[in-house]
């Protein structure tokens, strides 16, 4: 039988937290073979990112061009794009393969403007770009410091508003930088709005938080979920994540990936 496959167009994180290594580490979890297109090399431990090696745009498209024809993923996410000219390569890439709104596989895109040590991993000439690309997504999902960025408020309801006015079919607005006891996420195509709720864990230990949740909904949409059911489960799963993060390095530890109670395939060990 062969696997559910799934991609992430993301750039890799030295220190394991965040990244390519994150979403690896989800679809694992999750019983997906994962594949990469990789963007950037970030030189980057818990404490910062310290340098950002971009990889020819071209390059770029190519490691999409090859999984696709190759191993066909059933959904697809982005996360740290870069630059402009990679995510023009990207976007072209998309739309040759049928990925995103327009096509037959799901988009799950992470609009990554930022470590959460406030370092750049997007150039900020390239945030019109990015904003372009939104129409061809099936689900976006920034944090509140993005919505910022991007749309200029913090608050999910507005903002949410604001992004479905740049073309996705849903947002996903996350609420883990907001405070109070809940951590809560606005999920909305416009016309339904379904909070993903969950109590807030007093942790630091939160790197990797934002891609494992988007990795957990690319996962169950490469399986076949409708998005609302991938983002139940992806949250359920993220909340797990984070209650079993642990302290490693000087920062910002990561957080964990145990196995997926909900899986996409359950992995049988041989006895
Ligand atoms: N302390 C916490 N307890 C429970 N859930 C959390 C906590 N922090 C974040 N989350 C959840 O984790 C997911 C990611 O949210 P967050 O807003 O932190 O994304 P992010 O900033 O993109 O993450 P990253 O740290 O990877 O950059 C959301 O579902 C959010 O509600
Ligand atoms: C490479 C990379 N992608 C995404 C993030 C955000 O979590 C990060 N810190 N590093």
């Amino acid at each position: 039988m062969s696997p559910v496959v799934a991609l992430t167009v993301a750039g890799s994180d030295s220190g394991g937290g965040a990244g390519l290594q994150a979403d690896l580490h989800t679809f694992a979890a999750f019983g997906v073979h994962g594949t990469t297109a990789v963007t950037a090399v970030t030189v980057q431990n818990t404490v910062a990112v310290s340098a950002v090696h971009e990889i020819p745009p071209h390059l770029v498209g190519e490691q999409i061009r090859v999984v696709m024809e190759d191993l066909r993923p059933g959904a697809v996410k982005t996360g740290m794009l870069a630059s402009a000219p990679i995510i023009q390569a990207i976007s072209d890439a998309f739309r040759r393969h049928g990925i995103g709104r327009g096509g037959t596989i799901p988009l799950v895109l992470d609009p990554v403007c930022a470590s959460m040590h406030g370092n750049p991993l997007l150039r900020p000439d390239a945030l019109a770009e990015l904003k372009a690309m939104f129409a061809l997504a099936t689900v976006v999902t920034p944090n509140l410091d993005e919505t910022q960025l991007l749309v200029g408020t913090r608050d999910q309801r507005a903002a949410a508003r604001a992004l479905l006015e740049l073309g996705p079919q849903y947002a996903l607005v996350k609420g883990g930088h907001d405070s109070g006891p809940r951590s809560r996420d606005l999920l909305t195509d416009g016309s339904t709005e379904l909070w993903l709720d969950a109590a807030r864990i007093d942790t630091g230990n939160t790197h990797g938080s934002g891609d494992t949740l988007g990795a957990a909904i690319t996962a169950r949409l490469a399986g076949g979920d409708t998005l609302a059911e991938a983002a139940a489960v992806a949250k359920r799963y993220v909340t797990t994540a984070v209650a079993t993060s642990y302290s490693v390095g000087a920062g910002h530890g990561p957080v964990g990936h145990p196995p997926a109670a909900e899986p996409v395939v359950r992995v049988e060990v041989p006895s």
